[in-house]
């Protein structure tokens, strides 16, 4: 986020705060519109950045039947209907194909990606499938997110503690077998 930018949310923030009824002058909220224009660059970084380009495809002799599986990968992201906070984790599963293999760090850092912007559980769960298909093409790829919503939780029908859980699955993990071989993993079997 550029300097032009950080400063129109600054305003912004100004305006909001007099528009609730606060006096964005009194001293403990002077640099509070920097800190939430600091935050929003922090929060909505991936906003900058048009593709996830940060990953090497390595060559390995992967069996196809061989599940690669990255559980409860912690993510913050903000709902884009009320900018408020969703966070749990996801759980990503793909089956290599032709013996192509992504770094493992690589899988949070694409839920990093596709998180940090404004958006909704089913599109995350999307995003990180449609990606790691671009990327790998693999045999089959399992996403599972499961994620609590502050605006469900702090106003609105004020359901605290509720979970939201959204799912995957393409290719192998639509064959019975492999998707229990699957829920077996997650299970520590
Ligand atoms: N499908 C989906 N909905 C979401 C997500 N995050 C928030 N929402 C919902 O977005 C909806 C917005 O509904 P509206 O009726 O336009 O807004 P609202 O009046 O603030 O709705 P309430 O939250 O019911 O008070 C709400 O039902 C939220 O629960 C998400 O990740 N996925
Ligand atoms: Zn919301």
């Amino acid at each position: 986020m550029n300097e032009t930018n950080q400063q129109a949310i600054e305003q912004a923030v100004k305006q909001i705060l007099t528009a609730v009824g606060e006096d964005p002058n009194r001293p403990g909220l002077l640099e509070t519109p920097a800190r939430v224009a600091r935050m929003y660059a922090e929060v909505f970084s991936s906003l900058s950045e048009q593709k996830f380009t940060d990953y090497k495809i390595f060559d390995s002799d992967h069996d196809e039947d061989e599940i690669v599986l990255v559980k409860d990968i912690p993510f913050y992201s903000m709902c884009e209907h009320h900018l408020l906070p969703f966070f749990g984790t996801a759980t990503v599963a793909y089956i290599p194909k032709d013996g192509k293999i992504i770094g493992l760090s690589k899988i949070p850092r694409l839920v990093d990606f596709v998180t940090k912007k404004p958006t909704l559980q089913e599109n995350v769960t999307a995003d990180i499938a449609t990606n790691l298909a671009d990327i790998l093409h693999p045999a089959g790829i399992a996403v599972m997110v499961k994620a609590r919503h502050m605006c469900m939780e702090m106003r609105g029908v004020k359901k605290a503690n509720s979970q939201t859980r959204t799912s995957f699955y393409s290719g192998r993990f639509k064959e019975p077998q492999t998707r229990q071989d699957l829920m077996l993993q997650l299970q520590d079997i």
